[in-house]
């Protein structure tokens, strides 16, 4: 079943160690079918370097497993909360990547420092609030993904393809598995970057918002000329 996307996320989550984004078995990757029934997913502490194709799970909306021998990520309650509110999200990605993970340890969101962060968010990466003890025992991972969503707010989800869950780490997502993990390599860029101009310059002003939107609408929307943008 699902051939296809298996290989794809498969392929996704072997991006991860490619890209630096993770260690050991750290972060996780999952892609939702074209009928939005059914979720691929990672399977929980398989080291990347011995995962195939079939050792991805398939689970429903519910998170019920429908196949699959292995348990799924740890973090599956968290990627099938945000199938479930957005319908044109794909693909999502979690990872503890270092420089985004220092800026959600600190609780700071990510300004708009430069032109790469406008090109790809459209404006403050958010750092979300933390989870109250009641919340923790009540469900973590389902309320992370519904921290996710308040925190996202009224904001189309691929125009902000990320933000940093407070004390944890970066989430991500597109419209596919490979976009996601695309849009998790640039979050990982732009916190890098991010912290190494506030330390250069502190207290520098965030980019005006007029060079914001150019950048923004020069890759996404109806004035992109960059080629089809399918992150
Ligand atoms: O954030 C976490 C755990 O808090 C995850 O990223 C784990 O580090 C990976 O878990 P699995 O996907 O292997 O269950």
């Amino acid at each position: 079943m699902l051939d296809a996307l298996r290989e794809e996320v498969l392929a996704a989550n072997l991006d991860l160690p490619k890209y630096g984004l993770v260690t050991f078995t750290w972060g996780n990757v999952s892609a939702i079918n074209d009928a939005r029934d059914l979720v691929v997913i990672k399977p929980s502490g398989v080291a990347y370097e011995n995962m195939s194709a079939s050792d991805m799970v398939i689970v429903d909306l519910k998170g019920n497993v429908v196949e699959g021998t292995l348990r799924p990520s740890s973090d599956t309650a968290t990627h099938l909360a945000l199938y479930r509110q957005y319908d044109d999200v794909g693909g999502v990605v979690h990872t503890h990547s270092s420089n985004a993970t220092s800026w959600a340890q600190s609780q700071r969101s990510i300004p708009v420092l430069g032109t790469t962060h406008a090109d790809y968010f459209n404006g403050t990466i958010p750092c979300s609030r933390l989870l109250t003890p009641e919340e923790v025992e009540q469900g973590y991972e389902e309320l992370t993904g519904s921290l996710i969503i308040e925190t996202l707010g009224d904001t189309p989800p691929l125009t902000m393809p990320g933000i940093l869950i407070s004390n944890h780490g970066p989430f991500a997502w597109g419209k596919d598995a490979h976009g996601a993990v695309h849009n998790a390599v640039v979050l990982e860029e732009i916190a890098r970057m991010a912290l190494a101009t506030a330390q250069l310059n502190p207290g520098l002003a965030q980019l005006p918002d007029y060079i914001l939107n150019k950048h923004y609408s020069r890759k996404h929307g109806k004035n992109a000329y960059y080629g089809q943008n399918k992150a």
